[in-house]
């Protein structure tokens, strides 16, 4: 006999939970399916963890720059490794204690199981069938682990097995140089760890802008080697791993592999729904309002790629919820994209990306190299450049490697948000001397190619000096 549910919620992790608190306001008979470990990706081997290995990384690695400053000592300041990756799972511990209060009160309406869909109202778990009016998938993805390189064994790590490392050896390679890859090589680099860094193609951190990406390069490399534009193939030499990428070779002791992740869809039966499924076998589903097709079915967070990331997964899991107890679906506008990368310099991008621009569409640039709070803080490099509309200089976009970039793309998120123009954000004060002058600098690039009133404080000039700007 089927059990009967208004709602089941598949996965218990970002989007899931903030779908189970929304229909947790309208019904009881919500039932939450997930298989494997509750704690979610975010807290339990993703965003979080992989901050605090990164603070704790940048806070050794600043340690260098005391001697510049006349601060004696720094020198003696070195990384214990198996304390930090310690740290790092206590805190990681504690991120997830919190997250497992969400399902903590569910009781039988929660199971621990692998969701099969045996229809788009049914599912099989543990050999039992639901039944429910309406189904979220919100089953997130995994990392991608290339065939060949599965029979290596312990010997090549992903973001799932990194964090419960003991140690960590002398030199690894990183593959796949996307967010993930970047924040992994950049933090082992700054604990004395001889990193090499690899990618496919030339992009880093997926960064359309060549000039940004460019400045990017150039300031990573100080940290780790990069090799990028050929194909990586690895190979078991001795203890370790051989990694091969055009006429470049390095033997290393681990690797840790970031070539992306994909949906987990490979368990659902998507074929059940009976819509057609994509070559990735997807469903066609709407981002405005999560539904399938025109099933009572919807489809939230990282599963369904369309933006992969914490706070687009909440609100996925809302949209998907306030669907899934409504009569009719309503269209939720989305956010202005955008995307931090937690290295130094920042690396951001928001709104629309250049690969994306019209020819006529107005670019700003300011270099951090001279910008005098970066210097004053020992943080001069990278690149920030502002896209606006070529008709009314209204702000579209920015791609950026700076520092504080993470602030930046806030500040800019909002403008463009709020479909300000490059004059109007340069209404707003600037105190000095702060890093946002740099993004004052960039948008005054823009407001010298149009048209400006004597009487617009937007036309007020730099003083191309160093201490001033
Ligand atoms: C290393 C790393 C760093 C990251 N850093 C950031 C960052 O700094 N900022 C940011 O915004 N994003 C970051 N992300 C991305 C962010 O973590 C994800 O976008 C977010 O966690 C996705 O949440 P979700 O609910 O879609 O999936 P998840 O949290 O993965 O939840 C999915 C759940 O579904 C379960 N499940 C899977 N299949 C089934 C099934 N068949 N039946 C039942 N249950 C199933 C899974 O076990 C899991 O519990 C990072 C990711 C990683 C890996
Ligand atoms: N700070 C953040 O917001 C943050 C941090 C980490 C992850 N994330 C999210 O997680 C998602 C996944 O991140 P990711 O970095 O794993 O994936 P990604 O898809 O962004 O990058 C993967 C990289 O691996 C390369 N690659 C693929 N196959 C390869 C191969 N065989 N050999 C060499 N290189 C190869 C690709 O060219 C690409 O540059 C991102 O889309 C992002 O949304 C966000």
């Amino acid at each position: 006999m089927a059990e009967h549910w208004d709602v089941i919620i598949i996965g218990a992790g970002t989007a899931g939970l903030a779908a189970l608190r929304e229909v947790s306001k309208e019904t009881d008979k919500v039932l939450m399916i997930n298989a494997g470990a509750y704690g979610t990706t975010c807290a339990r081997v993703g965003c979080m963890p992989s901050k605090v290995l990164i603070e704790s990384a940048r806070a050794l690695h600043d340690c260098n720059k005391l001697a510049g400053v006349g601060i004696r000592g720094g020198q003696h300041v070195a990384a214990d490794i198996p304390a930090m990756l310690q740290h790092v799972r206590k805190l990681r511990d504690h991120f997830v204690s919190g997250t497992l209060e969400a399902t903590a009160t569910l009781g039988k309406r929660n199971i621990q199981g692998l969701a099969r869909l045996l229809g788009p109202q049914t599912v099989e778990v543990e050999g039992q069938t639901h039944h429910a009016e309406r189904i979220i998938l919100a089953t997130g993805s995994s990392p991608v682990m290339p065939a060949p390189w599965k029979a290596l064994g312990d010997r090549v790590l992903t973001t799932d097995t990194f964090f419960e490392q003991k140690t960590l050896p002398e030199r690894m390679a990183v593959i796949g140089l996307g967010p993930i890859g970047l924040e992994m090589a950049q933090a082992m680099a700054y604990l004395g760890i001889e990193v090499h860094a690899f990618d496919k193609s030339t992009s880093l951190a997926g960064i359309s802008d060549p000039e940004v990406s460019k400045a990017l390069r150039e300031a990573l490399e100080k940290d780790f080697s990069i090799h990028t534009g050929a194909d990586v193939s690895l190979h078991a030499d001795g203890d370790g791993v051989r990694v091969d990428t055009g006429a470049f070779s390095i033997l290393v002791d681990r690797v840790l592999v970031a070539v992306g992740r994909k949906p987990n869809i490979d368990s659902l039966n998507l074929a059940a729904l009976g819509v057609p499924l994509d070559e990735r076998g997807m469903p066609p589903f709407d981002p405005a309002t999560t539904q399938i097709g025109e099933l009572p079915v919807y489809i939230a967070g990282d599963v369904n790629q369309h933006a992969p990331i914490l706070h687009e997964a909440a609100d996925e899991g809302y949209i998907a919820a306030h669907n899934a107890m409504a009569d009719k679906p309503t269209a939720f506008p989305r956010r202005t994209p955008m995307g931090v990368v937690f290295i130094e310099p920042g690396v951001a991008f928001v709104g629309q990306r250049f690969a994306e621009l019209d020819a006529d569409a107005l670019i700003g640039e300011a270099s951090f190299v001279r910008q005098g709070r970066a210097v004053a803080a020992q943080r001069n490099q990278g690149l920030m450049r502002i896209y606006a509309r070529g008709k009314d200089a209204v702000l579209i976009g920015a791609e950026m490697c700076v520092p504080a970039a993470e602030h930046m793309a806030h500040l800019l998120g909002l403008a463009i948000s709020e479909g300000l123009t490059v004059h109007q954000v340069l209404r707003m004060p600037f105190y000095h001397p702060v890093l946002e002058e740099g993004l004052r600098s960039a948008l005054r690039a823009i407001v010298k190619q149009v048209p400006c009133n004597d009487a617009d404080l937007a036309k007020c000039g730099e003083f191309r000096i160093q201490a001033l700007d």
